[in-house]
């Protein structure tokens, strides 16, 4: 998966120069090209359509000076890092297998390519925006970057930003400007801007609205455990090779040889729960897996948030929202705690966004992926959905109607007066209420202190 990276395929003369070659100046003069090339684009939609084009003065002097909003519009900001090693590795331990020309299986492990963390940056804070009930209008970039970086990667990271606007559907967000600098390690910083006439917050939440979300979840969070596993490696060769048809055995010996040699060290055999669940797949599951495999780490990679879907929220009178970052549980929590409210998930809903993950959850299960829940692939799938982060998808409650782009996932129910609300709207719900002064409930149990933990380890 994600093998050969934009910047890596691309015709460009400079691709390996270092940063440090180059110098400040001529690093710009490469990269602006493609940030004007995006910004012409949305000022000729926004001419043809008969809007203000916005930006009155783009990158190039001190500020950029944006047009000002239509009349009654507030601006929402919010600003996000991406760190190397914290939120993308320039080597992983495990990725996807690839398949050589001559049937051989390449196990190199995945790297995120400048492109990788320009899609991602650009999308998650897009999806900020977008949370607010906004419509993204501009970003701001900041690199920090190392002067060994190849000037392939910030040119891939321009084309990642583009197409990470676009692939999220923000057709009016322009990049205003940023910065660039020399540094240690890589990081990204993106500062976002957006216009909208109600801004949607997270406390706006009341018992009886229904709990929705539009876009993906768990999906980034199975792709990072099989990039962050080595053992993804041989397992998603083996994949290959069932699926092409290979006989099971003679795979498994392949494999296994070429696993063996990889190594420098160390434990190089296939673990025994991996060689067993192999043997019982047919051509059809094997190439199944692989294919939710490669959906997973392309998740983990290019997270795409449905931003229209945040304009369409407001418009059905949503009364609180977020983006999914760290994870279902601690994400609806956050409502919770703003709005003093209990979320109570649906457990049939939360299956339902689990069920497509199942092959790859029984993958890792055979491969050593820890599940505290319980050992089968069913539990590890739903704790995709209730701790996975970085899908960024837009959670939401609705007083009325759901719109069509949000899948119900549960009801608001007053909270237990200890948290905050008062006994009469507390009311008769207490009696059905099993876990009282819990943020988030499943089944009448607590949820609460899943997900992800900067500082933190992801429970
Ligand atoms: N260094 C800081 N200075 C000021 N405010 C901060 C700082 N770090 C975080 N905050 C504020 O704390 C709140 C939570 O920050 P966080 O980054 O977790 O936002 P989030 O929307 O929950 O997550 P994500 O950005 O992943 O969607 C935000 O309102 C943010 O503005
Ligand atoms: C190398 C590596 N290790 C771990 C992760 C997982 N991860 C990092 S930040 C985050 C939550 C959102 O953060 P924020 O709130 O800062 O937007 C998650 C789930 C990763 N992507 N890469
Ligand atoms: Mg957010």
């Amino acid at each position: 998966m994600n093998p050969q990276t934009f910047s890596e395929t691309r015709d460009n003369p400079m691709r390996e120069t270092p940063l440090s070659k180059l110098g400040e100046s001529r690093v710009l003069r490469a990269f602006m090209p493609i940030i004007n090339a995006h910004n012409e684009q949305v000022a000729a939609a926004a001419r043809q359509a008969g809007r203000i084009e916005p930006l009155e003065v783009g990158p190039g002097d001190d500020c950029a000076v944006l047009a000002e909003p239509a009349p009654g519009q507030r601006t929402v900001v919010t600003t996000d890092t991406l760190v190397e090693d914290q939120d993308f590795m320039n080597l992983w331990p495990g990725g996807i297998a690839r398949a050589g020309e001559a049937g051989e299986f390449i196990l190199d492990p995945a790297r995120s390519s400048g492109y990788d963390v320009g899609r991602k940056a650009a999308t998650q804070n897009l999806a900020d925006v977008a949370a607010m009930g906004a419509r993204p209008a501009s970003l701001f970039i900041s690199l920090s970057l190392p002067g060994s970086t190849p000037y392939g990667w910030i040119d891939g990271f321009a084309h990642g930003i583009v197409d990470g606007i676009n692939a999220c559907g923000a057709t009016e967000c322009v990049i205003g400007g940023g910065d660039i600098g020399d540094s240690t390690e890589m990081s990204v910083t993106v500062t976002a801007l957006g216009y909208t006439d109600r801004a949607v917050l997270r406390s706006g939440a009341r018992p009886g609205d229904t709990i929705a979300l539009a876009g993906r979840t768990a999906w980034s969070d199975a792709g990072l455990r099989l990039l962050l596993n080595p053992l993804s490696l041989p397992a998603t060769a083996l994949l290959r090779a069932i699926a092409a048809g290979q006989e099971v055995e003679a795979a498994l010996g392949a494999v296994a040889q070429a696993w063996e040699k990889k190594q420098a060290e160390g434990s190089s055999a296939l673990p025994e729960g991996l060689i067993e669940l192999v043997r019982t797949l047919t051509p059809e599951d094997a190439a199944h897996m692989i294919a939710v495999c490669e959906r997973a780490v392309e998740s983990q990679h290019h997270p795409v948030s449905p931003i229209p879907a945040g304009d369409v929220a407001r418009q059905h009178q949503a009364s609180s929202m977020l983006d999914l970052s760290d994870g279902l549980v601690k994400d609806a929590g956050r409502v919770a705690a703003a709005s003093g409210v209990q979320m109570r998930l649906d457990r049939a809903a939360v299956d339902a966004f689990a069920e497509p993950l199942l092959p790859l959850a029984r993958l890792l299960l055979a491969i050593g992926e820890r599940n505290e829940a319980g050992e089968s692939p069913a539990s590890l799938a739903r704790t995709f959905v209730l701790v996975g982060g970085e899908d960024h998808g837009l959670l939401a409650t609705f007083p009325g109607e759901v719109p069509e782009e949000f899948v119900p996932l549960g009801t608001c129910v007053a909270d237990a007066p200890e948290r905050g609300l008062s006994a009469e709207l507390y009311g008769a719900e207490r009696r059905h209420n099993a876990v009282t002064g819990a943020a988030v409930v499943m089944d009448g149990r607590s949820l609460d202190g899943m997900g992800w933990e900067h500082y933190g380890a992801s429970a």
